[in-house]
């Protein structure tokens, strides 16, 4: 009998055992899994995303597209795809990726706030501006990225770990043109999405700005991007106003403000993501020219001004 060639990329739904929820947004779940093929409770542990209604149609298709963006990444600091399982006679698909134990920074560092200083919070830059470097190089315009979004797979290691809106650019185009999105994170969003709906790869890395924002706050929900815009707005108004009163104060140039002991070097770097002209901002290769500067030990005496 010829051996039976098992394609390690699909993944059997009678040996994937729950065993805990990990996160959950507007349309997605991810859930701790063991998969455990012969039985014996020795199986690897898995992250599983799936629909959280039985998404027909369009959501399944959203899901489709972000595995087939997935198995297309290969970078160190972009979540590993480990393959599918579908069930249903094939009716419904979930992704199955890597499970990094350490959960997002979101919720790891407000926890670790003092055991995680400078150098290592600008290094968790550093790794996912490669990662958005990576990503760009393949033509994938990311668009929601966040803390939230970003994973810790030990104390030195960060990657990212979600796809749900990334965009491929691949006909030769330079942007995305979204569909109005029901749910958008318009605390993390350039003005030319705001305005026009549309996303460069410069508009990532605005967003990018704000995940350093966020990374330097320790994710601090008191001071997280929603509780400071909001509190910078004029009159706070209903959900729907904050839209046109955030585009009116970015366009007369109002920034998130510099974290408590942020050193200026990180936060004009910041500055420099959230520059209103796509065409003036920095590029993730700067960024990561820039970050490695002030992480490198010879420069630290006159840059890293702790
Ligand atoms: C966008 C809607 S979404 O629903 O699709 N969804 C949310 C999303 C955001 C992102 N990224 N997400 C990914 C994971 C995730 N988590 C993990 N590990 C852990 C390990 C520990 C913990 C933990 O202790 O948590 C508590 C709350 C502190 C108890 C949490 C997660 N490993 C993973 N591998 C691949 C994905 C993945 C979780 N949430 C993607």
């Amino acid at each position: 009998v010829p051996i039976q060639e098992v394609d390690p990329t699909v993944f059997d739904i009678r040996f994937l055992r729950k065993i805990d929820d990990l996160g959950e947004g507007q349309f997605g779940k991810v859930e701790l899994c063991q998969y455990d093929p012969r039985g014996d409770g020795r199986g690897e542990l898995v992250a599983v995303k799936s629909l959280k209604s039985n998404g027909k149609g369009q959501l399944a298709c959203h899901l489709r597209r972000e595995i087939d963006t997935m198995r297309e990444l290969y970078h160190h600091n972009i979540v590993k795809y480990k393959g599918v399982c579908s069930e249903e006679g094939g009716r419904t698909t979930k992704l199955i990726m890597e499970y990094l134990p350490a959960g997002s920074l979101k919720d790891y560092l407000p926890k670790r706030k003092h055991q995680t200083d400078l150098k290592r919070l600008l290094n968790y830059a550093l790794q996912i501006c490669q990662g958005m470097d990576y990503l760009g190089s393949q033509r994938f315009i990311h668009r929601d990225l966040a803390a939230r979004n970003v994973l810790v797979e030990n104390e030195s290691t960060v990657k990212i770990g979600d796809f749900g809106l990334t965009k491929s650019m691949k006909e030769d185009k330079s942007y995305y043109t979204v569909k109005e999105e029901t749910f958008s994170p318009v605390f993390w969003y350039a003005p030319e999405c705001l305005m026009d709906c549309k996303f460069y790869p410069a508009s990532d890395v605005w967003s990018f700005g704000v995940t350093l924002y966020e990374l330097m706050t320790y994710c601090e929900p008191s001071s997280s991007p929603n509780t400071v815009y909001k509190e910078m707005l004029p009159n706070k108004t209903n959900g729907q106003m904050t839209l046109t009163r955030l585009v009116e104060v970015l366009i007369a140039g109002s920034r998130l403000p510099c974290p408590p002991r942020c050193p200026d070097t990180v936060y004009s770097l910041m500055r420099r993501c959230w520059e209103y002209d796509p065409a003036n901002r920095i590029q993730f290769k700067g960024l990561i020219t820039e970050l490695e500067t002030l992480l490198d030990e010879r420069h630290r005496g006159d840059r890293l001004a702790v």
